[in-house]
């Protein structure tokens, strides 16, 4: 079983435009619909599809409308009960696959909110898999509130946990990094490694090899696994065995929302069926790509996925003297 927890929740707008989006201009929109989202959200939706079982946990009163689309879906959810309405985020979708997002901070979280949700996860820890801890912090959150659920939970299980999280959070979370405090498993993107190296996003996007050393940061100060995701450039994956770098096919891109978390998940998955490294990058960076090839936040079912188009090679590990 995979737990998520989704602190931060979101209702996801999208308005697709007939046209290039214009600053200040007035749109005709071509189509516009809303989907229950945010990060672990979305990774549970992607476990429900590939027969996974899943739990998403997150803040949410039960008459929200967002618990509804969940119900609906079939996404089995503990929650804790919200401060405020599930916040509505919004995705402008361009003709030529440009996404721009609007997201909203969403309700303060209250002090009662944070303990339950912490106190859900560890009554579910056990049975899981792995436990996904999930995108940004609600306002009312410390910023240290997933590095500090980490060490926590490393103190009372052994289930593998995984985060992937931006801005403040992560840069708290990486400098509580330590051999009893780090996640098993990191999945940041060229823009959140770029936030904790100094280096630029974009580069390292475009430079597999600079991300891989990057990710291999994380693995000096504790962490197992780290899965960077690097946009139309694939992914890298470094573990202590060595480092990946997978390449996409080619792929209309419609909206890049979600690709990272159904990334994450295709990652997970290949865990689960016990695959080798390369395998689980391929896998991760498949539905990856089914999902930037799909409108809105909408996570690929596994016939549309297609690792056997993914290229994997190996690259090459660093001197020790150059660590
Ligand atoms: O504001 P956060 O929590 O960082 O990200 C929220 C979000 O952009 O992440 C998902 C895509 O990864 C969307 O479903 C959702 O709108």
């Amino acid at each position: 079983m995979i737990v998520t927890l989704t602190p931060n929740p979101s209702i996801d707008r999208t308005v697709a435009l007939a046209g290039p989006l214009v600053r200040g201009g007035v749109h005709r929109t071509a189509s516009a619909f809303s989907q229950a989202g945010g990060k672990g959200v979305n990774i549970s939706r992607a476990c429900l599809s590939a027969g996974v079982a899943t739990t998403a946990v997150l803040p949410a009163a039960g008459d929200d409308p967002f618990v509804a689309d969940l119900a609906a879906a079939g996404i089995a959810h503990r929650l804790a009960p919200g401060d405020g309405p599930v916040r509505v985020n919004l995705t402008i979708s361009e003709p030529d696959g440009t996404t721009t997002k609007l997201n909203s901070p969403g309700a303060t979280a209250s002090p009662a909110t944070l303990d339950a949700l912490a106190a859900t996860l560890r009554s579910l820890a056990d049975e899981a898999d792995w436990i996904v801890l999930a995108g940004s912090l609600p306002p009312g959150a410390p910023a240290r509130w997933y590095a500090d659920l980490v060490a926590e939970l490393r103190t009372t299980t052994t289930t593998r946990i995984a985060v992937d999280t931006s801005d403040e959070p992560l840069v708290s979370l990486v400098d509580r990094l330590g051999p009893d405090t780090a996640p098993h498993l990191m999945k940041p993107n060229g823009e959140e490694l770029a936030s904790f190296t100094g280096a630029d996003g974009a580069a390292l996007e475009a430079d597999p090899a600079a991300a891989a050393a990057a990710a291999r940061t994380l693995l000096d100060r504790g962490v197992t696994e780290v899965l960077a995701t690097l946009g139309g450039h694939g992914a890298v994956l470094v573990t202590a065995d060595g480092a990946w770098h997978a390449i996409p096919p080619p792929t209309d891109v419609v909206s890049t929302v979600g690709a990272g978390d159904s990334s994450l998940f295709g990652y997970l998955l290949g865990g689960l069926r016990q695959q080798d490294p390369a395998h689980r990058l391929a896998l991760a960076v498949a539905y990856g790509s089914a999902a930037a090839g799909l409108p809105g936040t909408t996570i690929p079912q596994p016939t549309q996925v297609r690792p056997d188009l993914v290229v994997v090679r190996a690259l090459p590990s660093p001197l020790e003297s150059d660590r």
